[in-house]
């Protein structure tokens, strides 16, 4: 990438972001980044994370197939936590955590690749764009059934707070997120949705990849209207 990402496109790459590691997939997880992908999902987290979590050469391999099938659908590819594994990949860009290592130094590290950053209040939403985030992820917004030590539900009032504190950065609606939710988040202020369930644990994986993403983008142009689909 020759510049940091625009906030534009940013805004475009979170409307339906796909969180996702083996441990959420009941099908095989490149079945179910396939899927999803043909569902129109416009961005992939990889976040191999919780207890049957694959590590070494089964992680890296799975990492580089999920990677490989954004490549070929021209999404971006971004690993949550590891920027050693980032680097590694010359994946498009990481996501960290308010006890991940901090976001100037990742920013350091990663030049111009794609920074996200989880932020709970305004405080620390000030200080991710401060230190070089290209995107906030907001949440848990509902409760969560796919994160142990996610924070305290925070409903979508946090993000007409942030928007009216003035802060204007790409921002995705993470935790709990269905499609019968999807209007608030973005009514809130959420230039997308980032899911895991939703998408992961479907019986259709691209019809709910697609319902979400169709949402998203009814929700922006005609509020309101999305209730209706
Ligand atoms: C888009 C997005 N938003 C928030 C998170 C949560 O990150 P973090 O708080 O570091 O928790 P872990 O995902 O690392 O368990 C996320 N991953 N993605
Ligand atoms: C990673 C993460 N960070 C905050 S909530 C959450 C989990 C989101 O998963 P789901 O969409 O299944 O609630
Ligand atoms: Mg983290």
């Amino acid at each position: 990438m020759s510049g940091r990402i625009l906030p534009e496109i940013m805004r475009r790459h979170l409307q339906m972001y796909l969180v996702v590691g083996s441990v959420n997939c009941l099908a095989e997880p490149s079945r179910v980044v396939q899927e999803a992908l043909a569902g129109g999902t416009t961005m992939i987290q990889f976040r191999e994370k919780g207890r049957s979590a694959l590590t070494g050469v089964p992680m890296l391999e799975l990492a580089r197939q999920l990677q490989d099938l954004c490549h070929y659908a021209g999404i971006p590819f971004i690993v949550n936590d590891d920027v050693e594994l980032a680097l590694e990949l010359n994946a498009d860009g990481v996501h960290i955590g308010q006890d991940d290592e901090s976001a100037d130094s990742v920013r350091a590290r990663i030049g111009n690749r794609i920074l996200g950053v989880s932020a709970h209040t305004i405080e620390e939403a000030r200080r991710a764009i401060l230190h070089g985030a290209d995107y906030l992820g907001v949440g848990p917004i509902y409760p969560t059934i796919s994160k142990d030590d996610a924070h305290a539900v925070q409903g979508p009032a946090i993000l007409y707070e942030m928007r009216k504190a003035g802060i204007d950065l790409p921002i995705v609606g993470i935790g709990g997120i269905t499609i019968d939710r999807v209007e608030e988040v973005v009514v809130a202020g959420a230039d997308g949705v980032a899911v895991i369930s939703a998408v992961t644990q479907a019986e259709q994986i691209r019809a709910a990849a697609e319902g979400l993403k169709k949402k998203v983008v009814l929700s922006i142009k005609h509020p309101g209207m999305s209730q209706k689909l």
